[in-house]
């Protein structure tokens, strides 16, 4: 009787919550920032969803043809899906602020966006990564750009964009310190498509969405190098291991680790062929350069700057982690892919733990 009552007063609290939103603007017109994007216009057609892009002719076929002409350009977008390179325009009477730019980019993009973005509006990072040369997660980097704290919470799990444009059924985790908020993006976002579970382990939520996309690098090396499946479930289980070896020293939940953020969204990036980072590990596994690799595509693989970022975090928090490690090795050439198997096959044999 008390989960129907729950359950009642979750459907009650998100239908008056989509009821009031007028409003969303969306930060990035990539594939998973458009994803975002008509998953929200999808809920309420009178909802006005604007991506703020860079690039004028992207914004120009989504407002005049319904469709992002560099990413997911199979799609038509819904009609409530629209674009601008004007963050005033974007943003002006947005009720939430969906982040899906790049880690790597997202610094400067919010500090371009500070004065513009009021403080009280939240911001959702759907971004996965680690920031080169700080070490930060996304739920400090926003506050360290915009220079002041921000209500935030941080959407991740396994959820290929493709997928979702497809409305294939996909489960994500919405972190928050602040539980309302997590549960706003529960209401905002939940659909016969899209479950959301919450928690209020940013942490855990962040670390395994970054590490997971430098395990996906290794995943795909061992493709690459066609060493089979005993190698690659191998792989993936000491990799499932040494995140969460990583992310319990940093505090995060076990049940993050074994949940959708974690074991959920290691095993499709890893095993998913519409995987980035998986793609480049397969290249890389293949004998492709690395800078080859990078400039034949338009699309980021989180996981090639993060890597960087684990080593110095294995020291910080003194946690051997033998395979993130070196992916991190062959991605600057330190070690080839074969010399990186043949380094993790000859380690000391050890008990589990
Ligand atoms: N694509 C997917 O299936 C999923 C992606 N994500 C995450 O979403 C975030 C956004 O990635 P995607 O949408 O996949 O991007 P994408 O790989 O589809 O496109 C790259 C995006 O980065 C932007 N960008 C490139 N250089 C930039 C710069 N200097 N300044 C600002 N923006 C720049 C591009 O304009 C484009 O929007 C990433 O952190 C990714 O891990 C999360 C879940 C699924
Ligand atoms: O995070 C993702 C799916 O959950 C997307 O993974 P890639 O960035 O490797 O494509």
């Amino acid at each position: 009787m008390r989960w129907s009552r729950a359950w009642r007063t979750a459907e009650d609290n998100g239908a008056s919550l989509i009821g009031r939103l007028e409003k969303v603007v969306v930060f990035g017109g990539g594939s998973f920032g458009t994803a975002m994007a008509c998953a929200l216009a999808s809920q309420k057609s009178q909802l006005k969803v604007t991506l703020l892009l860079r690039d004028p002719y992207v914004c120009k076929g989504i407002n005049e043809r319904h469709v992002n002409t560099r990413y997911l350009k199979e799609y038509v977008l819904p009609s409530n899906v629209v674009a601008t390179t004007s963050s005033l325009e974007a943003i002006q009477g947005a009720q939430y602020a969906i982040h899906a730019v790049p880690v790597q980019h997202s610094r400067a993009f919010l500090k371009s966006i500070a004065d513009v973005l009021p403080p009280d509006v939240p911001i959702i990072s759907v971004s996965k990564g680690l920031e080169m040369g700080t070490g930060k997660m996304m739920s400090e980097v926003i506050p360290d750009a915009l220079g002041r704290r921000q209500p935030a919470a941080f959407l991740s799990g396994p959820s290929f964009a493709k997928e979702m444009m497809d409305l294939r059924p996909t489960g994500v985790v919405a972190a928050s310190k602040d539980k309302k908020l997590a549960r706003e993006m529960q209401s905002l976002f939940a659909s016969p498509y899209l479950r959301v579970n919450i928690t209020t382990d940013v942490t855990g939520v962040e670390i395994c969405g970054a590490l997971k996309n430098v395990l996906a690098l290794a995943a795909g090396i061992v493709e690459g190098l066609d060493l089979g499946n005993n190698a690659m479930a191998a792989l993936v289980a000491q990799g499932c291991a040494e995140i969460r070896w990583l992310a319990e020293k940093m505090g995060a939940k076990p049940a993050t680790v074994s949940g959708l953020s974690g074991l959920g969204d290691i095993m499709l990036t890893c095993y998913g062929s519409l995987s980035r980072n998986r793609s480049v590990g397969v290249r890389l596994g293949k004998g492709e350069a690395l800078a080859e690799i990078l400039a034949s595509s338009s699309q980021v693989a989180e996981g090639v700057a993060t890597a960087g970022v684990v080593v110095s975090l294995a020291r910080t928090y003194r946690v051997s982690l033998p395979v993130l490690t070196a992916v991190a090795q062959v991605l600057d050439g330190a070690l080839s892919p074969k010399e990186a198997v043949f380094e993790i096959m000859n380690l000391p044999q050890i008990e589990e733990s």
